[in-house]
């Protein structure tokens, strides 16, 4: 029986977390929750699950909690919270789907308190990936990638010598206007962005899959997971999302990892690893209900997003840091109808462009550079 935490409990992965722990009972164990605002989802999980403590995001948000708990459940609220609980002695894994940077400290708290780490939340490998991978190494952790692509190479890895690897292949659906110009592009409403074609996800990464911002944010995050230069990771558009991604060999042999685009198979994969158990939350895989896989290269001129991103990578230092929190603002204020579509990545380019790199930033630094591209992004709009 694993004790687990669940960082993010009300979102897209966090609730399809507690499928999997109520799919097997006999394995986990909600031990505690987090989550920010969303009482309403979060009530039924509390009701079902009985973890021991939950932890919301303000003072605000637990008095509205309060009422609606009975039992032995202790409430926190906060972001010391969150470092606290993932230290718990009776925590084994840490599942963080927090959505954001703010998903950094409880990171690096838990990796330091030696805990076995299932990790969807990329913003924060791409905001301080070297300060994340730096500690992991340090204290012996494993991140187990819950990103379908990186949950794919994982898997296409397994066994494999490390230095057998010729490239990294990560597939893009190419998110809800593959099939759009750019000028065609000018106008297109939030809603048309949040019809994602294949995956049903939370609305900031389905936007980032949108603007192609989701694949430089994974471009990024396979750097870290793997120790992958950025000249050895590829991308390329295949729109049925069958091929999670794949992983090509000296031998120019090349694994891939196949499934239904269903976020609780890798979710399940990185609860269970080494270990594999039963799934039958869906039917599985029918490829000949495809018949046919498509694949396209990906051009920069149209996403530079993703141009965006691998140049941040490339330079490294605080610049990944500058691309995500300004990422993470411009969303939001799409979200919130103050920019139009376009005006994403023109916020992230502007912010790039003024930054002047600082090479192995400490995490204060990361945290005020964090902070200051944010307030830059949202004073300017
Ligand atoms: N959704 C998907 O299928 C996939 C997601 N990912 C990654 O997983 C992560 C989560 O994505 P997704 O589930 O879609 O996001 P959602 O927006 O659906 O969920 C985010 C979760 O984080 C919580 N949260 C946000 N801020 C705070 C805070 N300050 N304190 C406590 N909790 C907080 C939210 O709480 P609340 O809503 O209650 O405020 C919510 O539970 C992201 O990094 C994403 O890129 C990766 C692959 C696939
Ligand atoms: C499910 C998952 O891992 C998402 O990150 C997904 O990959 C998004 O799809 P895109 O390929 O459209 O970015
Ligand atoms: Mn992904």
């Amino acid at each position: 029986m694993k004790n687990i935490v669940l960082l993010g409990a009300t979102g897209s992965i966090g609730v399809q977390t507690t499928d999997i722990i109520k799919a097997h009972p006999n394995e986990f164990n909600l031990y505690a929750m987090a989550f920010g605002s969303q009482v309403e989802v979060a009530k039924p999980i509390i009701e079902e699950l009985k973890p021991s403590v939950v932890i919301v995001k303000n003072n605000e948000v637990k008095q509205a909690l309060l009422p609606h708990i009975t039992g032995d459940v202790t409430v926190y609220s906060g972001l010391d919270a969150l470092n606290e609980i993932v230290k718990d002695p009776s925590v084994d894994l840490v599942v963080n789907a927090l959505l954001g940077s703010v998903g950094l400290e409880p990171t690096l708290e838990a990796i330091r308190a030696r805990k076995q780490i299932a990790f969807a939340n990329k913003e924060t490998l791409v905001t301080a990936g070297h300060l994340v991978m730096e500690e992991a190494k340090r204290y012996g952790v494993d991140l187990l990638p819950v990103d379908s692509e990186h949950a794919a190479i994982h898997q296409c890895l397994r066994g494999e010598n490390r230095q057998d690897m010729k490239q990294m292949i990560i597939t893009a659906s190419g998110g809800s206007f593959r099939d759009r110009s750019r000028d065609e592009l000018i106008g297109v409403t939030k809603e048309d962005a949040l019809k994602h074609p294949n995956w049903s996800m939370g609305a900031k990464i389905t936007i980032d899959s949108a603007s192609m911002m989701n694949k430089g944010l994974e471009v990024i995050e396979a750097h870290c997971l793997f120790d992958v230069s950025y000249d050895d990771i590829d991308v390329i558009m295949h729109r049925e999302s069958v091929i999670h991604s794949m992983v090509e060999f000296a031998d120019q042999s090349v694994m891939a990892q196949l499934g239904t685009p269903d976020m609780r198979i890798p979710i399940q994969y990185a609860l269970t690893y080494p270990d594999r158990l039963p799934y039958n939350m869906s039917s599985g895989l029918d490829l000949k209900s495809f018949g046919t896989l498509h694949f396209e290269e990906l051009s920069f001129d149209r996403f530079p997003c993703l141009k965006m991103a691998y140049e941040a990578g490339r330079e490294g230092g605080s610049l990944p840091t500058v691309l995500n929190a300004a990422n993470e603002e411009a969303v939001q204020l799409f979200l919130n109808d103050k920019i139009d579509f376009l005006g994403i990545e023109q916020a992230i380019s502007d912010q790039l462009e003024q930054h002047d790199t600082i090479q192995s930033p400490g995490l204060d630094t990361i945290l005020q550079i964090d902070q200051e591209t944010r307030e830059r992004v949202r004073q300017r709009y």
